[in-house]
């Protein structure tokens, strides 16, 4: 089965080209795909397959809101296997990889993704990386609540951009000790708050339009940068500047973004690289738990 291996700001993907809905994805195979000693090694994993088809094959049960059966349709999943709404860095990979493949020839098309349709444009590619923005559509706000990491309580703003994020804007925080933080264990958090898990971002305020952010993902464990969570981290961290809207550059231990805010919705540009491409060997693939 042919895969390829891709990354937007560090946040790294394994994709599967599954134009026939075939592959049966259960969490035990991509968490053995993303582990980084038994398997290829990746936060996450991309299938991609026309939405249609995946209805027709039982992975999808309904279309999407605003999601055609057409549209080629990112199924993805966190490294442990979970299956999320959305991911951001993924869907400029995922874009790129339909470009560079030629499964996609225009620089202009929607990705489809439980959390709906997503308009993106590859604007250019150049050798392995390209550069991708995503329509991220509607961000959500639901209200304060806090996470606990390594003993220090952050106060952060709830927000839905397809899935859950607390993004915490510390106004004391400096990049240099943003960057010493102890993120190796899973945040402490209201689960009565955030049901379904939550993506926990910590942030420096806005300074000179920028902000400094890390992320511990849900599903996977410290990332070097989400794409989602960086636009929540963009929202926070303009409404803690008293604004609804603008521009705000995230700065991630991966690489950096540009996150634009207007009227309720987002946009995300960034890079995409694709690293490798190969086969997986189907002994071992059939060997993994069903
Ligand atoms: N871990 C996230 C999904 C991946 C998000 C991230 N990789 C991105 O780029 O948005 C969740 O469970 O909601």
């Amino acid at each position: 089965m042919q895969f390829a291996k891709g990354h937007g700001t560090q946040n790294d993907f394994v994709i599967l080209p599954d134009l026939d809905a075939t592959v049966d994805l259960t969490e035990a195979r991509v968490s053995a795909l993303c582990d980084r000693n038994r398997g290829i090694g990746a936060d996450g994993v991309l299938r991609v397959a026309r939405a249609g088809v995946l209805v027709e094959a039982g992975v999808l049960d309904v279309l999407p809101d605003g999601v055609a059966a057409d549209h080629w349709f990112m199924d993805y999943r966190n490294a442990d296997g979970s299956v999320a709404e959305m991911c951001g860095n993924g869907v400029r990979v995922f874009a790129h990889f339909l470009r560079a493949s030629g499964l996609e020839s225009e620089a202009e098309f929607v990705v489809g993704s439980r959390a709906g349709a997503r308009p993106v444009i590859v604007h250019a590619v150049s050798g392995a990386t390209a550069d991708v923005t995503v329509a991220m559509g509607r961000v959500r706000e639901l209200g304060t609540s806090t996470a606990t990491v390594a003993g220090r309580e952050f106060t952060g703003l709830g927000i839905d951009v397809g899935n859950p994020h607390l993004a915490c804007v510390s106004d004391e925080l400096t990049a240099a000790a943003l960057a010493d933080l102890d993120l190796t264990s899973a945040p402490d958090f209201d689960a009565s708050f955030f049901e379904h898990g939550v993506n926990v971002e910590i942030l420096t305020p806005i300074r000179d339009s920028g902000v400094d952010m890390r992320v511990y993902e849900r599903g996977v464990g410290e990332t070097r940068s989400c794409g989602t969570g960086t636009v929540a981290a963009a929202a926070a961290a303009l409404r803690a500047d008293g604004r609804a809207e603008g521009e705000v550059r995230v700065r991630v231990p991966g690489g950096e973004v540009v996150v634009t805010v207007a009227d309720g919705s987002a946009t995300l540009r960034g890079p995409s690289v694709l690293v490798a491409s190969g086969s997986l060997d189907e002994s071992w693939w059939s060997s993994l738990g069903r």
